[in-house]
């Protein structure tokens, strides 16, 4: 059984008498000790999918239906108060400015302990210091942050410190949303090298959302490629950062120069994400894709196995591998 199951999982903002379809029916199968890079345009939908994991979008104004299930429960259809035990404690997630729902006026050894204590009243403060430390220590980050204040750290140690409060339960799904995306390069680097450590250490599940395909390529196992609320492709790193099936994926490690090595074409893909709150018919991406036939205009492709571990959604790579 997958650790996590996404099934046909649809959200919809209701915002100004529009609907945006941030996610249309997505179905992505997290195997335990995975870690999958989910990369996209900004725009795809890549947070709203994450979000939507751990229920934590707004719900006055958001509808989702379908599928989530995490270790055999489906997060969709539990109460608030189950998933309250669920999220952090087996699933956690860093966002790009997580420590900015610290107080400013506390110290961070100080707050760590009182939101432990939310989920465990009955833990000490001795013990929640010595929990604490030693998950600084596998974030390369001193004792003395124990005792500073927010505005006392850098943005590398601030995400560190969201990294060490994320893992504080040890969870088994770890999401990343841009965690590191704000820091400079070798920053960056270096905690993602510790994420790494950590996840074999700790034997983690990740999901990690990022628009840098290059991280994704150093950083993960499998790969989803998101865009306009769909996902396109999905399997191996190795197979679909280096022989991009769907012309999306080519498109866009095309716009990065780095990454492929060709220094041409630095323009990417040509035109933008289409409007979400207009339904269409045929291939979301037919209107920017330089090999769309009429097909693509006409029917929407199914996502399908290129292989065991590839899927693909794309009309001209059914059409030219399954002959
Ligand atoms: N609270 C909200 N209310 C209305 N629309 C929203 C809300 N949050 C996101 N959206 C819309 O949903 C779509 C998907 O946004 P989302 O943030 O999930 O994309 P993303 O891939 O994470 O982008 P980025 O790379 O910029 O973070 C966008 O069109 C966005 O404008
Ligand atoms: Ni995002």
């Amino acid at each position: 059984m997958s650790l996590l199951e996404i099934k046909n999982l649809n959200v919809k903002y209701k915002v100004e008498g529009k609907e945006i379809n941030a996610v249309r029916n997505i179905s992505l199968n997290v195997e335990a000790k995975d870690s999958i890079g989910i990369v996209g345009e900004s725009g795809s939908g890549k947070s709203t999918l994450a979000m939507a994991i751990l229920r934590l979008l707004p719900e006055k104004i958001v509808e989702t239906t379908g599928e989530i299930i995490f270790d055999g429960i489906n997060l969709l259809e539990i109460s608030e108060n189950k998933l309250r035990k669920i999220r952090w404690k087996d699933i956690s997630v860093v966002f790009q400015k997580s420590m900015n729902s610290l107080s400013p006026v506390h110290k961070i050894g100080f707050q760590i302990k009182d939101i432990y204590k939310v989920h465990e009243p009955n833990a000490t403060d001795e013990e929640i210091k010595e929990k604490v430390l030693e998950l600084f220590k596998l974030v390369n980050l001193a004792d003395r942050v124990y005792d500073l204040y927010p505005h006392e750290l850098s943005g590398g140690m601030m995400q560190r410190v969201s990294i060490a409060l994320s893992l504080i339960f040890y969870p088994k799904l770890l999401i990343l949303d841009e965690a590191t995306t704000a820091l400079d390069v070798v920053t960056q680097g270096q905690i993602l090298d510790e994420i790494m450590k950590l996840q074999e250490k700790l034997h983690l599940t990740r999901i990690m959302i990022t628009h840098d395909v290059s991280v994704v390529s150093s950083t993960c196992k499998k790969v989803a490629v998101m865009y306009a609320g769909y996902l396109l492709e999905f399997g191996y790193v190795s197979d679909v950062l280096t022989k991009p099936k769907h012309p999306y994926t080519q498109g866009l490690l095309k716009s990065f120069p780095s990454f492929t090595g060709e220094r041409k074409d630095l323009r990417g893909i040509k035109g933008s994400l289409p409007d979400l709150s207009i339904l269409h018919g045929g291939c979301i991406f037919a209107d920017r894709c330089e090999e769309a036939t009429s097909i693509c205009f006409r029917e929407k492709p199914k996502m399908v196995k290129f292989s065991d571990s590839w899927n693909v959604a794309c009309h001209l790579v059914v059409g030219e591998d399954y002959e």
